[in-house]
């Protein structure tokens, strides 16, 4: 990953997102020429499930990549799918159904590059959000801190432990839970000095889904507190929405 960001701009340029496709090297929702931009670069795949892999997006150089990526995805699908079959059983709901809405394990996976910047207070490295599908690891690559959450209306500057990873709880499962998980808004910030490089990865429920409160738990807390929708008419919503932050969560929320 360091060695794919750190190879000159026209070799990475071979892998540029195809409008329409967030697949690729280059920059996070860029919808306007004058849009202000984020301090960093990305590096998106679909990893799972694998018959979606798009290989052309896929860089051969470092040669190690492919499978060292390959190997990354099958074992974040291992440690996620044994977080969802926990987070089931502090819920009390049966792990077997909940996994069923994870079938196939859809993941992808953001590597982002923040470069230094000698004015790192009058820049970000990545926007204010929430992270919109189910379960995220994220891994911070090398001993720059940058991540911070949004805490009772502050922010908070994440200390990662070195090697370990951050689980962040997406806007799917806030929903899913009823409200019992939140997602949480955070953004990354820059270095004056150094260079920084994080990986996440993301997984998503399948396609066929609903997104909405698990029946289980509605009849517990006697209500929904979001709406119900197919994962199709989620995304769109998110897409269509650019509200930012936890905007499009808050949005489903029923009054
Ligand atoms: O770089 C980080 O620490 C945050 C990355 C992130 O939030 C994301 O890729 O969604
Ligand atoms: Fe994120």
């Amino acid at each position: 990953m360091t060695e794919f960001f750190k190879q000159p701009l026209e070799a990475k340029k071979v892998y540029s997102m195809i409008p329409g496709n967030l697949q690729g090297y280059g920059q996070h929702f860029v919808v306007s020429e004058n849009q202000k931009l984020d301090w960093a670069d990305l590096f998106c795949l679909v990893l799972r499930p694998v018959d979606s892999r798009d290989m052309k997006f896929w860089p051969s150089h470092p040669p190690s990549f492919r499978n060292s990526i390959d190997r990354y995805s099958s074992e974040a699908a291992k440690l996620v799918s044994c977080l969802l079959k926990f987070l089931a059983m502090d819920m009390g709901v049966e792990p077997e159904s909940f996994l069923e809405i994870f079938r196939g394990q859809p993941q992808r996976m953001r590597m982002t590059y923040y470069p230094p910047c000698r004015q790192a207070d009058k820049v970000v490295g990545l926007s204010p959000h929430t992270d919109r599908m189910g379960l995220t690891l994220l891994l911070q690559a090398n001993d720059v801190q940058g991540l911070q959450i949004r805490k009772d209306g502050k922010w908070v500057a994440v200390n990662a432990l070195d090697g370990a990873f951050i689980i962040n709880v997406g806007d799917t499962l806030e929903i899913l839970s009823n409200g019992r998980y939140k997602s949480i808004e955070h953004r990354a910030m820059v270095h004056p000095t150094r260079d920084r490089i994080s990986a996440a990865v993301f997984h998503a429920v399948c396609r066929d889904a609903t997104v909405g409160p698990l029946p289980e738990l509605v009849k517990n807390d006697g209500e929904a507190r979001y709406k119900s929708m197919s994962y199709m008419e989620f995304v769109k919503g998110f897409f269509a929405a650019k509200l930012g932050g936890r905007g499009h969560v808050e949005s489903l929320k029923n009054s």
